[in-house]
């Protein structure tokens, strides 16, 4: 693999991770290692500077206040939209999701994005709460995903991205589809943490990032994390029976 050390940067920990958001750092982290690979992990705090030499970057989900925060100290920095024009693996969860786009709405006004995906955010009729599922884009290889919703916005999607997934239970942008992706860059409003119940979406980033096809990657025993994802989807099917 072309890379020895693969740094990651979790961006503002001090204004978005909720929901176990932080377990994606991790999750990385364990696979990387597993594989060889030696991981430097930054924490970014909004009051810091981002490093234009990181591997991947991370962007969690929060609150309509801090996300605004977020997105106002992220287009002064400049560094993340870099980032993905030089084609670095981003993951974006909820909040950090809608960032990226265009527009959002926090707090009942619209703030502008950072259009590095082209799509925008607007407020749903009501919040979608609770367990999310669906097919993946089939070029992805990832298969069926499951995580966490929480959020009051619903997104809609340019012709730029492509959606990440086809919904089969929840919500996600707009109860047909969930999250986008374009390039290197992934959004979602899969909490969870989103990918210690996608392995394969945490192994899709980790290819990108050390420039192999994930399905070279050396296997990994996911006993725990496929047995996690079959309760997951046991019990949406006990839910809807
Ligand atoms: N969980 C989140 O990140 C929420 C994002 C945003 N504040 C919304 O409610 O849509």
């Amino acid at each position: 693999m072309a890379l020895s050390t693969l740094r990651i940067v979790w961006l503002y920990p001090d204004l978005l991770s909720t929901y176990g958001d932080r377990g994606n750092l991790l999750v990385l982290a364990h696979r990387a290692r597993a594989r060889g690979i030696d991981v430097e992990p930054m924490q970014i705090r909004s009051d810091q500077h981002i490093p234009h030499t990181a591997d991947m970057y991370l962007i969690g989900g929060g609150e309509d206040g801090p996300q605004a925060v977020a997105a106002d100290r992220l287009l002064q920095d400049g560094a993340l939209s870099r980032a993905a024009e030089a084609g670095k693996p981003i993951l974006a969860i909820c909040a950090g999701y809608q960032l990226l786009g265009s527009s959002f709405y926090a707090n009942g006004r619209a703030y502008e994005g950072l259009n590095i995906l082209d799509l925008r955010s607007d407020r749903g009729p009501s919040r979608a709460v609770g367990e999310i599922a669906g097919e993946a884009a089939p070029q992805l290889g990832i298969g069926s995903i499951t995580g966490f919703e929480n959020h009051g916005g619903r997104t809609h999607l340019g012709e730029a991205v492509q959606p990440l997934a086809r919904v089969t239970a929840g919500v996600g942008n707009d109860g047909a589809t969930e999250g986008a992706w374009a390039g290197h860059v992934i959004g979602t409003y899969m909490h969870g943490p989103g990918l210690a119940r996608n392995p394969k979406l945490a192994d899709l980033l980790l290819g990108w990032a050390v420039g192999v096809n994930p399905a070279q990657l050396p296997p990994l025993d996911d006993t725990w994390p496929e047995r996690l994802r079959y309760e997951r989807f046991q019990a949406l099917q006990t839910a809807s029976q």
